[in-house]
């Protein structure tokens, strides 16, 4: 890893403005609620309010057990701050603690499916606090308390876990102290250490430190071993000043008094106190081989990059996401709370915090499969130093970890509705992974090992800015951007954005030496098809979709993606003058769509109006293919109003027509049709055509025309709140993408990424 100051890093890695835009583009903030239930018609209102309603209400009036059946109240937890330790930002209160809470939310769902909603409690008064939240019970499965600062965190979790009968978990605590153990655990092992005689170090006594010095001890740590540090100093038997019980009880007899002494020969440092705070000489003092975790956030105690500048024994750990091994309780909160909710535990005891962390310290021994590499950027991680711990996009996670959390919440007693069926249990966590996020992960992983150059050919809208610098920052190629280059920095200077930075390239269309040979190249194709030689000089000097796909053609750039300034169709065609189809091949438009956990391609969404027989089936073979690429099965369905005949209908005549060519052709995918929508998705509805050849529900559905695609996917966009991404340009002979002129730029940059995988990694 290069040596950068610690500034650079954070700069490198995100900037500033780029942050504040993720959280105030489109809706502001990072979530919003949907409803689970159609809420469309008078029968669904009569249902879902009076007077409906009221037949659940007496159900749980008359047994509470039922809420978890009539309501959302099992897979919910709230997570709630007051705002009075915000990472180590410190006391910056309720209000701007939020964007830490949305966040912590969304990664509940992210990581686990477990749905959950912020509260910012606007009290420093442990007592108003307890108050505010104690009577919140009915409401939630789970409390998850957050970023609340020691030692109010211990009175006000100790008394909500006596009066609440629902999982009360202060993450800063024991999710910490879980990930903590566990890299620990693998630490200690690596560097030939065992719990009873290493010496361990903790600056930081508040909320993450004493927590884990408690769980640490409990799994066999030896307490005489642990000296604790906080803002005076060592905590020693026999101090006073600024002490308080939390701290006494992890006293020690010693003649230290500064971190600096502490440290002193220690094998092991924890950091959870605020950045800066080991210094090199420090980091000189420790024990041959030693473990530091520091875990301050968002800046830690010291960075790698200082650490690997005094020695090169040192097992390094930080809280943060762009260094390896990232202690940080994202790898635990989601997956403790999933495994809690599923056996409706009454509390998250010491026997299922162990069991996690033992779950994730033995994750990471095993061997990193294909699909679980895509987490890891493209390095496949071998157990060892710079890797002693998951990073919180392994996909195993999901199964490992409530696996293990709801097994001991059933040895210990405290599952309320312990699980039959194991192994259905763990099936059903690996089908709550995010689909897509896999695939665009394997996306990026591949493209991060074969950087492409791609051009953004509006490269003067802002938006084409910021996802270059995007693509570019992580690491997935040059991002080239088109335009005027006086005209871009201007732009650049007035938004705060610094183009001069590695990984961004600009090309000036009216100076580049290559206008000549793209004028003749595209002269060449299009002097017969009415194009006088000045009328393509001027497509090449004027406009950016003719000369960036000319540099993609002749091989200056490896893929475009343009969009954001034309409608697709125009684009498209701008394209099309420069590059063919890929021999053999039919371009068409496939879109992804995503909703509750399934993945399914649609196509064509870009190009055919009202396609033959024929071009169905080519569609069929063009979709299947990118399903194939993308990592799936194909059951390609093709769609049509009517199923096997019923009704009866002209329409239908050119699906199944299709259906007979693909037969001819001998594809190696499955395909049926023609049939519904409903068939094709509804195992039970497809159950009724038991000679129907796809082995189960389809994932590539081909449209019977232009329009029933595009609304259908639309549609599906708007009222089914599904992600939708594309559509993406399949079968052209180079890699271009076209995105809508909506797109934000999360849009953009997947897009660039696709068009970089297609380039041929
Ligand atoms: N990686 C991870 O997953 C997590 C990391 N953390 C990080 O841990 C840190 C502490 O968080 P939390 O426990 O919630 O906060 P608290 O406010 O509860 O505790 C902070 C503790 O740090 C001590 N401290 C602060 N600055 C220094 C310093 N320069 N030298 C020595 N001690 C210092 C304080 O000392 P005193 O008691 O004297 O005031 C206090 O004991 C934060 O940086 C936070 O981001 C927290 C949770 C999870
Ligand atoms: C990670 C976390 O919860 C913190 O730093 O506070
Ligand atoms: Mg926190």
């Amino acid at each position: 890893m290069p040596a950068t100051d610690k500034s650079d890093r954070t700069m490198t890695s995100v900037t500033e403005q780029e942050a504040l835009d993720f959280h105030s583009q489109g809706r502001p903030g990072k979530l919003e609620i949907s409803p689970t239930k159609p809420m469309a018609t008078q029968r669904d209102l009569s249902l879902a309010y009076s007077p409906g309603v009221a037949v659940p209400v007496k159900a749980i009036a008359e047994d509470p057990a039922t809420a978890y059946d009539y309501t959302a109240r099992g897979n919910m937890v709230a997570v709630i701050s007051n705002g009075t330790a915000i990472l180590g930002l410190g006391n910056l209160g309720a209000l701007a603690s939020k964007p830490v809470m949305e966040g912590k939310s969304v990664l509940f769902k992210r990581f686990a499916d477990v749905d959950s909603i912020d509260l910012e409690v606007d009290t420093e008064n442990v007592d108003e606090f307890i108050n505010c939240v104690r009577f919140l019970g009915p409401s939630f499965g789970g409390i998850n308390l957050e970023d609340i600062k020691a030692p109010d965190c211990f009175i006000i979790e100790q008394r909500l876990r006596e009066v609440m009968d629902i999982p009360v978990f202060h993450d800063d605590q024991h999710g910490t102290a879980i990930i903590a153990a566990a890299g620990l655990i693998n630490a200690l092992a690596l560097t030939g250490r065992d719990f009873k005689t290493t010496k361990l170090v903790c600056n930081g006594a508040g909320a993450a430190a004493i927590a884990c010095i408690e769980l640490i001890k409990a799994m066999g740590f030896n307490p005489a071993n642990i000296i604790l540090c906080d803002t005076k100093g060592v905590i020693y038997k026999g101090r006073t000043d600024g002490m308080n019980q939390w701290k006494s009880a992890h006293a020690v007899e010693t003649d230290r008094r500064t971190l600096a002494e502490a440290v002193e020969g220690a094998d092991v440092f924890f950091g959870l106190s605020a950045k800066g705070a080991l210094s090199p000489d420090m980091v000189r003092s420790l024990a041959p081989k030693p473990i530091i975790f520091a875990m301050a956030n968002p800046d830690p105690e010291i960075t790698p990059e200082e650490v690997a500048q005094i020695r090169d024994d040192a097992i390094v750990a930080t809280g943060r996401s762009d260094y390896p091994n990232q202690v940080n309780n994202v790898l635990g909160f989601p997956y403790i709370f999933r495994g809690a909710l599923d056996v409706r535990a009454s509390t998250i005891n010491d026997a299922m915090k162990i069991a996690a962390a033992e779950a994730l310290a033995s994750l990471a021994k095993e061997d990193v499969p294909d699909d679980v590499a895509a987490a890891y950027q493209g390095n496949r991680p071998r157990f060892g130093a710079q890797y002693i711990i998951p990073v919180p996009f392994d996909p195993r996670l999901i199964s490992a970890i409530p696996m293990a959390v709801a097994k001991a919440a059933m040895e210990t007693g405290v599952a309320r509705k312990p699980i039959a069926d194991l192994n259905a249990y763990g099936q059903q966590l690996s089908a709550r992974r995010d689909p897509i996020a896999s695939t665009l992960q394997r996306i990026y992983e591949r493209v991060r090992r074969q950087p492409k150059r791609i051009v953004f050919a509006e490269g003067e809208e802002v938006q084409m800015m910021r996802s270059a610098i995007a693509y570019a920052n992580q690491q997935l190629g040059t991002a080239i951007l088109l335009g005027r280059e006086e005209q871009m920095r201007e732009t650049a200077e007035q938004e705060g954005i610094d183009l001069d930075r590695p990984g961004i390239q600009i090309v000036n269309a009216r100076l580049s030496k290559r206008v000549a040979a793209y004028t003749d190249y595209l002269y060449a194709r299009l002097q017969r098809k009415g194009y006088l030689f000045r009328d393509v000089q001027r497509l090449i000097n004027n406009d950016r979709n003719h000369f960036a796909a000319s540099m993609v053609a002749l091989g200056d750039a490896d893929g475009m993606v343009t969009g954001l300034t034309r409608n697709y169709s125009t684009a498209l065609e701008d394209v099309r003058r420069c590059i063919d189809a890929k021999p053999g091949h039919r371009v068409i438009g496939v879109t992804i769509a995503l909703c509750r956990g399934r993945t399914v391609l649609v196509a064509d969404t870009a190009v055919h109006d009202m396609p033959s027989a024929e071009e169905l089936a080519d569609i069929a073979e063009e979709a299947a293919g990118l399903a194939k690429r993308l990592g799936y099965m194909p059951r390609v369905a093709m769609l049509a109003y009517s199923t096997f005949g019923h009704p009866s209908g002209e329409r239908s005549e050119r699906v199944r027509e299709a259906v007979k060519i693909l037969d001819r052709r001998r594809v190696d995918f499955e395909y049926d049709g023609e049939m519904a929508a409903d068939v094709a998705l509804n195992a039970r509805v497809m159950d009724q055509y038991p000679f129907c050849r796809l082995s189960g529900t389809a994932n590539v559905l081909v449209m019977p025309a232009f329009h029933s695609a595009s609304i259908s996917t639309k549609m599906l966009q708007e009222l089914g709140g599904s992600t939708v991404i594309g559509p993406l340009l399949v079968g052209l002979d180079k890699s271009v993408q076209i995105v809508s002129m909506s797109a934000k730029d999360s849009d953009i940059v997947n897009m660039a990424a696709i068009a970089a995988y297609n380039a041929g990694t």
